[in-house]
């Protein structure tokens, strides 16, 4: 096992009603900065449990955060909240909200209203005024992660940002808040979601049996209910799908295991250049690379084959080529593409790849041996 530290101080509040616990999470003399997406809260019933529950605390509002959060929008909302002297930043929405409702409780802390690079020297020591999470949309587990992924317009850069400082002090999770997505979203949120979890799972084998256990689980949970909530938006669906999002990525599956997230930071390109939905660049870059991994990957493969898709067979070769097919045809179940072409008509792998250069995105893998001339081979064998 790999030397780990795992903290994670995130009160976490869990079912139908727990919207209203928020009058005992906010301190009851903040001045609160409430951010907010397209709107979405406002139509389903969610900002009025919000507002209702933070009761007579001085609040001010800032909506529009963009899906994938760039950077100049939250320079505005930092000024704002400076000027209203916000001292707590609640986000309520999806991942994009979550996100930046965490980088903006750093934004607010600076004495800068242009932060950018100093973050991307130093963001883990950057002081952050607290903040908090009411999810609407499981998929990220940023709810309750010391991660937000930003978009900076003016760079053309999509880059993740890591800091205890600004994990949020609490993540209510309402499995009802999401009845109002579309099954686009569903879609999108199960995948994202498997992908976390594969991404901290196939590697190579360490003695982690409780994590990978764990990952087995939450693999199988996503598996058996993605489909079930799509179809259908139960209620047993909903919960199952919200929590298992959660702790794909809230830190215990990841402990003491090598990690390779080259699928995410590819995927992050691709937005950043085509402005495709998150999940969706993961789908269509996941299955070639693990397939180009295959090797180095194939004891993994093999155990997750037998374990989660119960594959037969003494050869780990053919169990791990397997594997892959299985997952990829979940992911063609969950109407997410598996190949680049299917979205983008004149994709430019040297953009990509110089995108990866310049977000100094250049040794990724559990090895740190995906340069460019992987990436590329990669990106062929998606096309
Ligand atoms: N922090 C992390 O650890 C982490 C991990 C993975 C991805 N990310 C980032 O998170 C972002 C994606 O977040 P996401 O997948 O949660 O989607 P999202 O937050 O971008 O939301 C997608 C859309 O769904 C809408 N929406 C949200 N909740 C709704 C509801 N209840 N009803 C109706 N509409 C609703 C939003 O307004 C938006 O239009 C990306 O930028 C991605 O890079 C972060």
């Amino acid at each position: 096992m790999i030397q780990f530290q795992l903290c994670n101080p995130t009160d976490i509040r869990f079912g139908q009603g727990q919207i209203a616990s928020l009058a005992d999470l906010v301190p009851a003399d903040a001045c609160v900065l409430l951010l907010y997406g397209g709107g979405s809260i406002k139509k389903n019933g969610v900002y009025d449990q919000v507002v209702a529950a933070l009761g007579e605390r001085r609040r001010v509002e800032f909506g529009g955060v963009e899906p994938n959060p760039v950077y100049e929008t939250l320079q505005k909302a930092s000024a704002f909240a400076r000027e209203n002297a916000v001292d707590f930043v609640l986000g309520v929405g999806g991942g994009s909200v979550i996100d930046a409702a965490k980088f903006l409780s750093a934004m607010i802390a600076s004495d800068s209203d242009d932060p950018w690079d100093a973050f991307v020297q130093g963001y883990g020591q950057a002081p952050a005024v607290p903040n908090g999470a009411v999810l609407t949309l499981p998929a990220t587990g940023s709810e309750s992660n010391p991660v937000s992924v930003i978009s900076n317009h003016g760079r053309e850069l999509k880059i993740p940002f890591a800091s205890q400082a600004v994990r949020p002090a609490f993540a209510i999770m309402d499995p009802a808040t999401m009845l109002s997505l579309s099954r686009r979203q569903l879609e999108n949120g199960v995948v994202d979601a498997l992908t976390h979890v594969l991404e901290q799972y196939l590697t190579m084998p360490v003695n982690t049996p409780v994590q990978y256990g764990f990952s087995e689980t939450l693999l199988e949970v996503l598996i058996e209910w993605g489909p079930v909530l799509v179809e259908t938006r139960s209620m047993e669906a909903c919960e199952n799908v919200m929590w298992a999002a959660n702790q794909a990525l809230n830190g215990l599956v990841g402990a003491g295991v090598p990690q390779d997230w080259s699928t995410h930071m590819i995927g992050h390109a691709i937005t950043a250049l085509y402005g495709i939905d998150h999940a969706r660049t993961l789908t269509m870059v996941m299955p070639s690379l693990l397939r180009h991994r295959l090797d180095a990957k194939q004891a993994m493969l093999a155990r997750y084959g037998r374990r989660v898709w119960r594959i037969e067979g003494d050869d780990d070769r053919a169990v791990a080529e397997a594997a892959i097919a299985k997952t990829e045809a979940f992911m063609v179940r969950m109407g997410c593409p598996v190949r680049i072409s299917e979205m983008i008509e004149d994709f430019n792998a040297d953009g990509l790849v110089d995108h990866l250069v310049r977000a100094e995105q250049t040794a990724l893998g559990e090895g740190q041996d995906i340069g460019a001339g992987e990436v590329r081979e990669i990106l062929a064998l998606a096309a």
